[in-house]
């Protein structure tokens, strides 16, 4: 990574520049390769220190072995899939161990009863907790993602009025309709337009994959480089300056918008500016830095989860079109029941309504069969604040670190049964209806206290989009495009998903609104 950049600098076309810049930049450039060696011997040096750790505790070095090479090429390995392999080894839990310098030692989880003990019944003696936050910080500051205590309370509670109140579920019914209707939503026509970049949803992304890196390098080595602004760590503060200047630009806009309004205008009910409307603990107005990291953590919390779901829903759906015909013969099976029978309304964009998408049972159980194996959050992270024990039997020293692995508890026979890498919407319904899972099991959306707040609005939205887009199109993956899980904060595609979208015409429908279940 850190060669490629600077290859870059040192192309012709910059020659110029560089030559102006020689004895400065090419200090840089050396100390930067000089970090990338520093950084690969330790590498060298946890893997075979924790080989032996892994070999003393019984644990199979194999996977280890495997992972080598490719954490030397950029960490490009499918590290959730090496989890999971470990974790089915191990009855569901297993302590990885690395040299006493690094903070690679934690314990790693996808064991129900931990899950609960974890999320629920000790919830406070396990926090998200320092190393957690300091690794984070730089993107996520202290907003609600990365905040304990109060700090973490605070938000909540506001954010959790404001989730239920009417105003909101209004505000958020019509902005989706908007969304999927828009130019660039899913209006006959639109999408062979293809879509714009957007260069804040580049950075965010960018961001969140450098900033993971963090928390398999050495704290040591990572601080450095961020110090001396190389690697990942140069890279991480340049997306962070695209977010920021999202987030300013927003913030600015809206503090506008209010200084314009008359009092009794003040209608607007949106979090940013319920936040802008508080004080803080000394009785002062929110700062923009406290304002910028409500903005950046809701936007991760809300818009990337729900859209890389939907990625790796659509994905699915190209690889089972059994389940894709069942989906279809649901939504036209609702449609048909609107008044005026079983025709589709010709000219203007088909809009379902909330009742209908609430009725969409089989999609929901899809959509959470995709969710159970491409979790969009694929493993978190807590401290322990007290000694404790696991309902495993697993021994938890105070200040240990807790890793649960959401994506690997997917891929658990134990859990799901032997057909659990299959993707089985069937297994969510109990006579035609939708059934959920205890959070413990299906820890997609978090679970205890910490439950995802948006749980329900995320679900109405990603039916409403995916049965908007599947109503119209038949969405089709790109023959021999790779798709694998990029190692980030969300579980991004790492080459995006291409697809090909075929208009369907009314014929094909048709077959639907016959279909029998
Ligand atoms: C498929 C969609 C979604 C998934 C899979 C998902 C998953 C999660 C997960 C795993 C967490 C816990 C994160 C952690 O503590 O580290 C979480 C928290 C949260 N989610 Fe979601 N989420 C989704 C959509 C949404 C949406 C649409 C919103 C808002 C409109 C939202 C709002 C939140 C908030 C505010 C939290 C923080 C809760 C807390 O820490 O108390 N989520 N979500």
């Amino acid at each position: 990574m850190n060669i490629n950049s600077t290859n870059m600098t040192l192309s012709p076309s910059s020659s110029g520049y560089l030559a102006r810049n020689f004895l400065s930049h090419g200090l840089l450039v050396l100390l930067d390769i000089q970090i990338i060696e520093l950084f690969m011997a330790v590498i060298v040096f946890v893997t075979i220190h924790s080989l032996r750790q892994q070999k003393r505790q019984g644990l199979p070095v194999w996977p280890f072995l495997g992972m080598l090479p490719s954490l030397l090429v950029g960490l490009q390995v499918d590290m959730y899939e090496w989890i999971s392999s470990v974790l089915c080894r191990q009855n569901g839990t297993f302590v990885f161990k690395g040299p006493w310098f690094t903070n690679l030692n934690c314990v790693v989880t996808s064991d129900p009863r931990n899950l609960e003990h974890l999320l629920k019944t000790k919830f406070p003696n396990f926090p998200k907790g320092e190393y957690f936050r300091n690794t984070v910080q730089d993107l996520l500051g202290n907003g609600i993602f990365n905040a304990d205590d109060e700090i973490w309370q605070r938000q909540r509670k506001t954010a959790s009025i404001e989730f239920h109140s009417a105003k909101f579920r209004n505000l958020t019914t019509e902005s989706l309709l908007e969304l999927v209707h828009s130019p660039f939503g899913v209006d006959p026509g639109c999408l062979s337009l293809g879509l714009p970049e957007i260069p804040f949803a580049q950075a965010f992304e960018a961001a969140t994959e450098a900033t993971v890196t963090r928390f398999v390098t050495p704290t040591l080595i990572w601080k450095a480089m961020r110090h001396l602004n190389l690697g990942t760590e140069k890279k991480l503060k340049e997306s962070i300056k695209g977010v920021d200047q999202f987030a300013d630009e927003v913030i600015r806009t809206r503090k506008k918008e209010l200084s314009l309004q008359s009092e009794d205008k003040k209608q607007r009910s949106d979090l940013l500016t319920i936040f802008m409307g508080l004080k803080d603990e000394r009785g002062q107005p929110f700062s923009d830095k406290f304002l910028r990291d409500i903005c950046v953590n809701f936007i991760l919390a809300g818009r990337d989860t729900s859209s890389v779901a939907l990625s790796w829903f659509f994905w699915l759906l190209n690889r089972n079109p059994a389940v894709e015909e069942r989906i279809l013969a649901e939504i036209c099976g609702i449609v048909g029941e609107r008044e005026g029978g079983n025709k589709r309304e010709n000219e203007s964009p088909l809009i379902f309504r909330p009742e209908e998408v609430k009725k969409m049972a089989y999609l929901q159980a899809a959509l959470s069969e995709a969710l159970r194996l491409y979790p969009s959050v694929p493993v978190d992270h807590k401290e322990v604040v007290e000694d404790d024990v696991f309902p495993d039997g697993t021994v938890l020293k105070k200040g240990t670190k807790v890793v649960y692995a959401i994506y690997a508890m997917g891929r658990m026979e134990g859990i799901w049964g032997k057909d659990c890498r299959e993707f089985k919407p069937e297994r969510w319904l109990r006579d035609g209806r939708f059934m959920s899972e205890s959070a413990y099991k299906f820890t997609a959306f978090n679970g205890g206290p910490r439950l995802c707040l948006g749980k329900d609005f995320a679900y109405y939205q990603m039916k409403f989009a995916a049965a908007s887009i599947l109503y119209r199109y038949h969405v089709k993956v790109v023959e021999n495009h790779p798709v694998i899980p990029k190692l980030a904060l969300t579980m991004y595609m790492k080459y995006g998903l291409k697809v090909k979208l075929y208009r369907r015409d009314q014929l094909e429908l048709q077959k639907f609104f016959n279909f029998k279940h």
